[in-house]
């Protein structure tokens, strides 16, 4: 059997850790970085994995030198840093040798990169790595997108790195090039969905019911333990639970209320309206970590109308079911967009096996994970997850709290807008009569664009009055 020779480059937080958990996997492993600087600092915090290593001064000295087959996995940002080191590693690699892109890439331009490498005789994989630092040093999940044989090929240092629910590696081949970046995409778009949820959670728990930040890290501590069990949950309460070593206050206290963002759940709700689903909660969430950069803007608007922020008569009971039941929509809709993509790519996606995948190792795993690969397994009413019996069930319960919690925060004037989001998705996507047929009118009456009718045919016309 031909030897396959790993080469990794892009030591940063993710590029170090996965390199480190691969040679304790007992896999030799060839390492480079855009400066050698950054190599040997990695070399001196990798005691006991050294001889692992074999250093490289560049990408190009480690794939000029590496002996074929090569597999090169790219942990570099996505956009600019992908093309150049695709561009400095290809004239050097060979007929079979293959380049992983293990970082957040837009699936698109994975694509289009495994169309261009394959044309010259070279595989592209496109590999989602979930799991932040910790988890790629120590199993994290993996979604992968290229070829079956290709993935063969790499498939046994994968699977050994990977984090395991129940024995069962969370890693798989998903589907043919872009569908592993397009999987992992919508991962954080529901990423960014369930801390948006949390946030809003604990904003109410803050500036509604007056609770300092410890205490609602105990709250988030004690939900841990039941059904919004998830990594999420529990490192909320532990955030919330820190203090500051400097002034010695709650350390949330001291963090500007400003989230950053790198691209992907925006990537994901573009590429929902682009297939046209709605992923409205995942596009609340970017909205709002859009309006938290704007922190000026905030401050003039709360000095221009003062608004009233009062108090909210609700029970830490209610707000957990409401987080439940806005957590089973938001991935509602991002199975939703995995569907339709899916669909538009004829990828075949198995959407159980996507939710398996995220039971371990990755940001969103959960309890809830499980149940929905159990609920895909068994196939929802119109591939809508909401409606499958098991969510069914836990939604019937768990509304009610939502109708609470939105209808009390938006009338204190405390912003809930992943909240109000999930709750409006549900409503619009349970009424079997809404209100479209007035949009219809309005359209045919100013381009008579055409409305269908309910007895028959489309194509008509109003006899708009004047
Ligand atoms: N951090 C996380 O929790 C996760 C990150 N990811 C993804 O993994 C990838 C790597 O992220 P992460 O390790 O956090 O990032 P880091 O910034 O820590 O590391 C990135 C590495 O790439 C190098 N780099 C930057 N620009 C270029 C370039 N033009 N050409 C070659 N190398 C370059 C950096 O060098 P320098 O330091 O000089 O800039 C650094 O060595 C990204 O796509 C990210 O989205 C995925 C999952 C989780
Ligand atoms: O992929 C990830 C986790 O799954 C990364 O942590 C990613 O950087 C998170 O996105 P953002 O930086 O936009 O919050």
């Amino acid at each position: 059997m031909t030897t396959v020779h790993f080469g990794l480059y892009g030591l940063g937080t993710m590029g170090s850790a996965l390199a480190q958990n691969i040679a304790e996997k007992g896999f030799h492993l060839h390492v480079s970085s855009l400066h050698a600087e950054d190599t040997d600092r990695f070399l001196s915090k990798s005691d006991g994995l050294n001889e692992s290593f074999t250093p490289h001064r560049s990408l190009t000295g480690m794939t000029k030198t590496m002996p074929g087959p090569r597999v090169i996995i790219l942990l570099v940002p996505a956009g600019d840093a992908v093309e150049d080191s695709i561009a400095e590693a290809r004239p050097h690699m060979r007929p079979g040798d293959v380049i992983i892109d293990a970082g957040n890439a837009n699936f698109h331009d994975t694509r289009r990169h495994a169309l261009a490498l394959e044309a010259m005789g070279l595989a592209y994989l496109g590999m989602g790595v979930s799991g932040g630092e910790e988890g790629a040093r120590t199993g994290p999940a993996m979604m992968v997108g290229g070829t079956q044989s290709v993935w063969d090929g790499v498939r046994p240092l994968v699977e050994a790195i990977a984090a395991k629910y129940e024995g069962v590696p969370c890693v798989d081949r998903v589907g043919p090039d872009g569908a592993g970046h397009l999987v992992k995409t919508v991962h954080n778009g529901i990423e960014y969905a369930d801390m948006q949820l949390i946030a809003e959670t604990y904003g109410v728990m803050r500036d509604g019911l007056g609770m300092m930040p410890a205490a609602i890290g105990d709250v988030f501590g004690a939900w841990n333990k039941g059904p919004l069990q998830s990594y999420l949950v529990e490192i909320t309460g532990a955030v919330l639970n820190t203090d500051d070593p400097t002034t010695g206050k709650p350390l949330v206290e001291m963090i500007l209320d400003r989230a950053g963002q790198k691209g992907t759940g925006r990537w994901t709700a573009i590429e929902a309206l682009q297939l046209g689903v709605s992923v409205s909660t995942i596009e609340a969430a970017v909205s709002a970590r859009v309006w938290s950069a704007a922190k000026p803007v905030r401050q003039t608007g709360e000095a221009i109308f003062s608004p009233l922020r009062e108090s909210v008569e609700l029970g830490t009971d209610q707000l957990e079911q409401a987080l439940l039941a806005a957590r089973i929509i938001s991935h509602s809709q991002g199975f939703d967009l995995l569907v339709a993509a899916s669909r538009a790519y004829d990828w075949s996606l198995d959407l159980a096996r996507c939710a398996e995948i995220w039971r371990a190792g990755c940001i969103i795993r959960s309890a809830l994970l499980n149940d929905i690969a159990a609920a895909f397994r068994a196939g929802p009413p119109d591939d809508v997850l909401c409606f499958a019996p098991s969510m069914v069930t836990r939604l019937q319960e768990a509304l009610p709290a939502l109708r609470a919690v939105v209808g009390a925060a938006t009338s204190a004037g405390h912003p809930v807008p992943a909240l109000s989001a999930a709750l409006s998705w549900f409503d619009g996507m349970t009424q079997g009569s809404g209100t479209a047929d007035l949009i219809q009118g309005q359209r045919d009456f100013f381009g008579r664009h055409g409305f269908e009718r309910f007895d028959g045919g489309a194509g008509h016309h109003g006899p708009w009055a004047d």
